[in-house]
């Protein structure tokens, strides 16, 4: 095959004469001086070419085609570095190729195309495409037609687009419809709205393989379609811990030479059955309330959650609870060893292996993983009660621009373990300085009313006899510096349901016996709180309040690769190549 590929022949470039070379996995291009010499080379791996048309083509200020007959254009994948992000800026790069004759040209269009087929074979062709265009800033829309669609057409992508009129259309479509023909599903939104295609891809994926979602011990089935996300929300945590950056360019040419990053997926239960999945975020306490709070005010785009954080800081909330976890093996990985998931993670291929031993074979998947799940594994599990500011579960790091190296720095995106944080009760300023830390690179574990576990599965609960009351009383929780640090107080009342909850998380007004016109405030201006807080599952309120979850290793695919180490990655740039972001 690789001898079948590989050509080389004189070329030009802007009246430079090179040497190209097409080995099968890399194409290359060096300059040659008047005596032969090799100068500059500049290589492109053959999974990062986009695509390879006949003729001049120019992109901008729009596409044209001069259509000669020895010229040929290649258009590939081009980095560079985001500034102020982790991860790496893809752009679209292009050079123009005049050969001796229109036969080699022929032969150099053909070899590529076929180098791409056989490199590169999971390029999709088509795509179904869901916008929200009310996510984030409201730009979805323009964010596809301007930026994206024009890329996928270059690339010889067709799209089915549909632009979304209600919250759940693109899951509903997903679990109903005809999908034949698509090769991955691509959502232009949030975290919210690529919770809709997770919930719907899942779903449809377990209903053909006639398997219970309502079952925690019941092994999922993969799913096969593959999800781009293009974001245009106001957290974009799944993408940019995936890719590393927020940026709709540098995320469709991922989608377009058919990376694929697999994902761990957290399934939540109650005793009833499935509640939900979640990628980035399952947190109750601060997190749930902030989500809870600003949902209130989504006119403020964005915003939002910097005005919610702060109100729902300013009430100075606690709850009470028991946390049960099963732990992840410590030999594997530990959430305290300070490495990152990074492209390529070694950490997360030999859960592949793991998963797969015999490649393609998923028949076996999970099997020995989760039947630790079982009634055996009883013994295995922790328990820890108490009063706690939070409780998060995070299947990946959930790194964002709002913190950089996220909930959990060291978590991975496909090793099958979610990293369980618990912070306890404390004082204010000791909850502020564990907030503040997510926005730099001081370690936010390391403070004694913080724990990380590596686990693979949570259960929470209320503690006994409390489940049914809805306040407590605050009492004293606003301390100073100098009180205890991590606090247990079982002296817990309640009096809510998960109907209050349920309401509350839908912004409903309060019911009688609640007094305060904003339950949020009154942290500060009363003495009565919600003895209960609500799960944030990926922007997504849960209406159960006890609920267990547990983690599906690799459940999901990404048109992705995880972050890029800047440093490792060489950069193919050259003085002949252009690049550009085709804005208009
Ligand atoms: C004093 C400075 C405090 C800064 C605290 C920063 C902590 C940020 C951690 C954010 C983790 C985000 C995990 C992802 C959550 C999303 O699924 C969810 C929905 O997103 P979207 O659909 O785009 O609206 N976003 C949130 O729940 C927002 C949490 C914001 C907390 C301040
Ligand atoms: N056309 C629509 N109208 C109202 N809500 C929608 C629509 N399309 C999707 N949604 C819902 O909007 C929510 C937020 O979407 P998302 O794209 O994540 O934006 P954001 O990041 O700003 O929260 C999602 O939960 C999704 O279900
Ligand atoms: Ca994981």
């Amino acid at each position: 095959m690789e001898t079948d590929l590989r050509l080389e022949s004189t070329v030009w470039v802007e009246n430079k004469r090179y040497r190209a070379v097409l080995t099968g996995w890399h194409f290359k291009w060096t300059e040659l001086d008047k005596k032969n010499r090799d100068k500059k080379t500049i290589s492109v791996p053959v999974a990062e070419v986009v695509g390879v048309e006949e003729g001049r083509v120019e992109i901008l200020p729009q596409k044209s085609v001069e259509d000669t007959d020895k010229d040929f254009t290649v258009f590939y994948v081009k980095r560079s570095s985001s500034g102020s992000s982790y991860g790496l800026l893809w752009r679209l790069g292009w050079t123009q190729f005049s050969c001796p004759s229109r036969v080699l040209r022929d032969q150099w269009t053909k070899h590529l195309r076929m180098a791409l087929k056989t490199h590169s074979p999971m390029r999709p062709n088509r795509l179904l495409v869901f916008i929200n265009p009310f996510g984030g800033k409201k730009k979805g829309r323009k964010i596809y037609h301007s930026l994206v669609a024009p890329l996928f057409d270059l690339a010889g992508i067709s799209s089915h687009v549909i632009v979304t009129e209600r919250a759940n259309q693109a899951r509903d479509h997903l679990l109903k419809k005809d999908l034949t023909g698509f090769d991955g599903v691509v959502c232009v939104g949030g975290d919210g709205m690529f919770s809709e295609i997770l919930h719907g891809l899942i779903g449809r994926t377990q209903q053909e393989a006639g398997l219970c979602e309502n079952d925690p011990t019941v092994t999922l089935q993969p799913c096969s379609l593959h999800i781009g996300i293009i974001p245009a929300g106001s957290t974009d945590c799944v993408c940019y811990a995936t890719v590393g950056v927020i940026d709709p360019v540098t995320s469709a040419l991922h989608i377009i030479i058919g990376d694929s990053q697999p994902l761990d997926v957290c399934s939540v239960h109650q005793a009833s059955g499935l509640v939900g999945y979640s990628v980035s975020l399952l947190g109750y306490g601060f997190y749930g309330d902030v989500l809870a709070e600003s949902e209130k005010h989504r006119w403020m785009g964005p915003l939002r959650y910097d005005y919610s954080g702060t109100m729902v800081y300013l009430s100075n909330r606690s709850y009470a609870g028991i946390v049960q976890y099963l732990p992840a093996d410590p030999l594997l990985s530990s959430p305290r060893d300070r490495t990152r998931c990074l492209s390529g993670c070694s950490v997360c291929s030999r859960s592949t292996e793991r998963l797969f031993p015999h490649s393609s074979d998923s028949g076996s998947l999970y099997s020995s993983h989760f039947s630790q799940f079982s009634n055996d594994s009883e013994g295995e599990w922790v328990s820890v009660e108490g009063r706690f500011r939070c409780v998060s579960l995070t299947c990946m790091s959930s790194s964002c621009p709002k913190s950089p190296l996220g909930l959990s720095p060291s978590a991975h995106l496909a090793d099958g373990t979610g990293d369980l944080i618990l912070v306890w009760d404390t004082h204010p300023l000791g909850f502020l300085k564990f907030l503040y830390r997510h926005t730099s690179t001081e370690d936010q574990f390391d403070l004694p009313f913080v724990e990380v576990h590596r686990v693979k599965a949570v259960r929470f609960s209320l503690p006994p006899g409390k489940e049914e009351e809805a306040y407590e009383e605050i009492g004293g929780s606003v301390g100073g510096m100098d009180e205890v640090e991590r606090g247990y107080d079982e002296t817990v009342s309640t009096t809510g349901s998960q109907q209050y909850l349920a309401e509350r998380g839908t912004g409903r007004e309060m019911t009688d016996g609640q007094k305060t016109a904003n339950p949020f405030l009154c942290g500060l201006c009363c003495s009565k709180a919600p003895a209960v807080s609500v799960w944030n599952c990926d922007g997504e309120i849960l209406a159960s309040t006890e609920i267990l979850s547990r983690i599906h290793c690799q459940l999901v695919r990404l048109y992705a690769r995880g972050i890029e180490d800047g440093a490792a990655v060489h950069n193919n740039s050259g003085e002949n190549e252009r690049g550009c972001t085709l804005h208009k």
